[in-house]
């Protein structure tokens, strides 16, 4: 049943399902947590949830990491020998995007980001007519993996084209990695397991602390061999954790009791896609799962206007993406409505008109200490 009444801190967080906060069951379990050195892979609890995952998805070994860019990260550079060498990802893709450049640094990496042809997600063509084979043209840096994303911005990418690219992949001996963040949410949509998604992948990262609602951890699954260089890089980057045991024992109640409350979260994004356009603002991709992203070509709003009208209705928002969580309240959904129109009805009359790259995670918000403004304060430059 949702979640009528406000259950969670975060009930009215549509920033980003980041924000979700760990049950009292989680809490309550790390009192009996097991309590060894990760790092020497001695910690009970960790290695229990490693292999609980590595089980879920079909592979040989799970490395438990403390955030998803590591997790992304250092998969990507285990895949990698030496420079000149290339990934290949969806322009969109976290791991180009909004991994602070790590693949420049960690990787000494060059970026092929491609903007999908359909508009919604990579397919096999699109990868073939931006492939750098290793051929000997000194020119140019040969792309070793391709980057997907499971969901990328909500969507569900179709199993048959995963298929068809990791086919491609494996005849032209390109490694192929899943950013697979929100890869429960696809599961949980369409009822192809973690494992059947898994298996055409050469690893994958699976977040715990966004839609799950672990506090913190990312799991990457994949080859014993592979995940053993993976943990390499990941302790050369400080990522060796200790007692890693109350974040896995939480991290493993978060797989166990939340996976099965995503569809609800997926509903609620549902009900709010459809009140938007009812409304007449127009979406920028499909709704699939947890996100509803306006088209802000179309839906000219105003970052402050927003910020001061979800701050009067007591919802936190940021940009043009909105996130649900299986701990929103159904108040704080019909707030975020009233918000979205109120702000959607002064953009009618005071179009906003944004420049520069999209700044998804930096627009104002309830949080940021902007000074708040009333729409008439906003009107487009004539
Ligand atoms: C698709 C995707 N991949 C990876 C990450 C990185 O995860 P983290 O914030 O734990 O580094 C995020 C951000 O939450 C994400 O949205
Ligand atoms: C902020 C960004 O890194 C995060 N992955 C999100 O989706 O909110």
């Amino acid at each position: 049943m949702p979640a009528a009444e406000i259950q969670y801190e975060c009930h009215n967080e549509f920033r980003s399902d980041t924000f979700t906060v760990p049950t009292p069951a989680m809490i309550a379990s790390v009192a009996t947590c097991s309590v060894g050195d990760s790092v020497y892979k001695e910690d009970k609890d960790t290695l229990a949830l490693e292999a609980k995952i590595a089980n879920m998805a079909q592979k040989e070994a799970a490395l438990f990491c403390v955030s998803g860019t590591l997790s992304n990260q250092i998969a990507l550079r285990a895949h990698l020998n030496q420079p000149p060498h290339r990934i290949l990802c969806d322009f969109r893709g976290h791991v180009y995007a909004h991994e602070a450049g790590g693949l420049a640094t960690l990787s000494q990496a060059m970026v092929t980001p491609v903007i999908p042809s359909n508009g919604t997600y990579l397919t096999l063509e699109d990868i073939i007519d931006n492939y750098i084979p290793d051929d000997g043209d000194i020119h140019m840096a040969p792309t070793k993996v391709v980057s997907l994303e499971n969901t990328i911005h909500g969507i569900i990418m179709p199993i048959e084209e995963i298929e068809r690219i990791s086919y491609w992949c494996r005849e032209n001996n390109v490694k192929l990695h899943l950013d697979g963040a929100r890869l429960w949410n696809a599961s949980a949509e369409t009822g192809v397991s973690i494992a059947d998604y898994c298996k055409y992948f050469d690893t994958v990262s699976l977040c715990l602390s966004k839609t799950l609602g672990a506090p913190i951890g990312s799991i990457l699954v994949g080859e014993k061999r592979l995940i053993e260089k993976a943990n390499h890089f990941k302790k050369q980057n400080g990522g060796g954790i200790r007692q890693a045991g109350m974040l896995a024992r939480m991290a493993s109640i978060a797989v166990d009791e939340n996976f099965s409350k995503l569809h609800q979260a997926h509903l609620y994004a549902l009900d709010v896609a459809k009140f938007c356009e009812a409304n007449g603002m127009t979406l920028e991709c499909p709704c699939d799962t947890n996100f509803v992203f306006l088209d802000p070509k179309k839906v000219k709003i105003n970052p402050s206007v927003l910020a001061a009208c979800a701050k009067k209705n007591d919802v936190k928002v940021m940009g043009n993406r909105f996130a649900f969580h299986f701990q929103n309240s159904l108040v704080a959904i019909e707030n975020l409505k009233k918000t979205l129109l109120e702000a959607y009805q002064d953009s009618l009359a005071n179009p906003y008109v944004s420049r520069g790259a999209v700044r998804l995670y930096r627009s104002v918000s309830q949080s940021s200490e902007s000074t708040v403004v009333s729409p008439e304060d906003h009107k487009e430059k004539k």
